[in-house]
């Protein structure tokens, strides 16, 4: 009998497929093997690469029509390196599409009211259809604040509470929709991969990724959306309930970076992380849940091999540096083995959230210089993504 045709065993996943022949003696003797999987990764290189064609091909038709491409502009505080790595690609992409890109950097210690000001003259500019404040900004600056600042028309991110509160609204998403969102749902639908009717496990809470990602999974026809609280995995990152992290990283500041760590330093930092990992005790279960499973924490390859039901798709929105490589969440080698489709890291969301950046100032351009295009009545997020739409509406919008 295969695992795969027996529609019990599928659903409830290896656990119950055990029990299932425990119950049957003379099943007992011959049990089948677990099914394993090789899992097929999305390439979001490809598929941003994609886009971005698709892009230019409509900031050339804009550019023709109204006699100016599209414009985006970035708000860059302080000078972390990351930040600065994202807005460079975000440059180059807009260089390869067409859009004019103006960047205001402002120093590390200017005030809000600094922030507030640029945002509001490039908001006010005529020939700039979107603006972007590169997040994170300094911790004293509330991002609450400057997100409200913007003119919700040019507010490119989605960020702001008039479209965080649409995209809420079941089947009304008509404003911007966050980049890593959307670009995440595109890469899902350019892999086949199937929402409607899906259990969905969510990894993660935060306003820029976690929450719009839940959200619009639902509005994709998810079956049921599970989004896992910080406080589940907040473990991982409190030095309080693990005295030995704290130690493993005074002493991992104190020699970095000039001493690599040593092959003793390493197994304890390996042993440290193992104990870290106990105190999350329900999460397996919940992830193993999960038809698709979106880890979005910030935590180096957190989700293994175990927390997987075989066959799901996993997504992974992880960035995290270890040892000088970019890794995600996710434990790549291992959960390619029981996972049916992955996103890597790199080459996977990011990509794909620099494109849905610039698909939204593209968007915006279009209904700002070319008027706003009739909304569907009736049509399936994936298939609107698919034709490069920055609307969307569902039949059942009843709330
Ligand atoms: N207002 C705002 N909007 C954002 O969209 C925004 C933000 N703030 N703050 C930070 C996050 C993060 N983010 C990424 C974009 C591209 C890659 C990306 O291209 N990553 C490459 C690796 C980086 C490289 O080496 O090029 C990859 O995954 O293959 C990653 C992360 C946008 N964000």
């Amino acid at each position: 009998m295969s695992h795969a045709c027996n529609p019990v065993i599928r659903i409830l996943g290896p656990k119950l497929y055990a029990l299932h022949f425990t119950s049957s003696p003379a099943l007992v003797a011959t049990p089948e093997p677990l099914p394993t999987h090789t899992a097929r990764f999305l390439d979001g290189r490809a598929a941003a690469a994609d886009w971005h064609a698709e892009l230019a091909r409509e900031s050339a038709h804009i550019l023709k029509v109204a006699g100016r491409r599209p414009g985006l502009g970035v708000v860059l505080v302080g000078d972390r390196p990351d930040s600065k790595l994202y807005v460079t690609r975000k440059r180059e992409a807009c260089e390869k599409v067409g859009i004019s890109e103006r960047l205001v950097q402002l120093p590390d210690d200017c005030s809000i009211g600094d922030v507030q000001r640029v945002v509001g003259e490039l908001c006010a500019d005529p020939g700039i259809d979107g603006v972007l404040v590169q997040l994170p900004l300094p911790p004293d600056i509330s991002e609450e604040r400057v997100m409200e600042s913007f003119d919700p028309s040019k507010d490119i991110d989605g960020f702001h509470p008039l479209n965080m509160g649409r995209m809420l609204m079941r089947g009304r998403s008509t404003g911007f929709v966050p980049a890593t969102a959307l670009g995440t749902l595109r890469l899902l639908a350019a892999g086949g991969v199937e929402l409607r009717g899906a259990s969905v496990v969510v990894v993660g809470d935060s306003n820029t990724v976690g929450t719009p990602l839940a959200a619009l999974m639902r509005d994709a026809g998810a079956a049921s959306v599970t989004v896992v609280h910080r406080t589940s995995y907040s473990a991982l990152f409190a030095d309080a309930l693990s005295p030995r992290l704290a130690a493993a990283r005074v002493a991992a500041a104190a020699c970095a970076p000039r001493v690599p760590p040593g092959p003793s330093q390493a197994a304890r930092a390996a042993d440290v992380r193992e104990e870290a990992l106990e105190h999350l005790a329900g999460l397996p279960g919940i992830t193993r849940t999960a038809d698709v499973l979106v880890v979005a924490v910030g935590y180096p390859r957190l989700v293994r091999a175990s927390w997987v039901k075989p066959g799901a798709a996993v997504v992974d929105v992880g960035i995290n540096v270890e040892g000088g490589r970019v890794v995600g969440d996710v434990d790549e080698a291992g959960v390619a083995g029981v996972a049916g489709v992955m996103t890597p890291v790199p080459g996977g969301v990011g990509p794909m959230t620099i494109a849905a950046t610039l698909h939204n100032v593209v968007a915006s351009a279009r209904d700002r210089l070319l008027g706003p295009r009739e909304v569907p009545q009736v049509e399936p997020l994936g298939g609107l993504l698919r034709r490069g739409d920055l609307h969307y509406a569902f039949p059942d919008s009843r709330t």
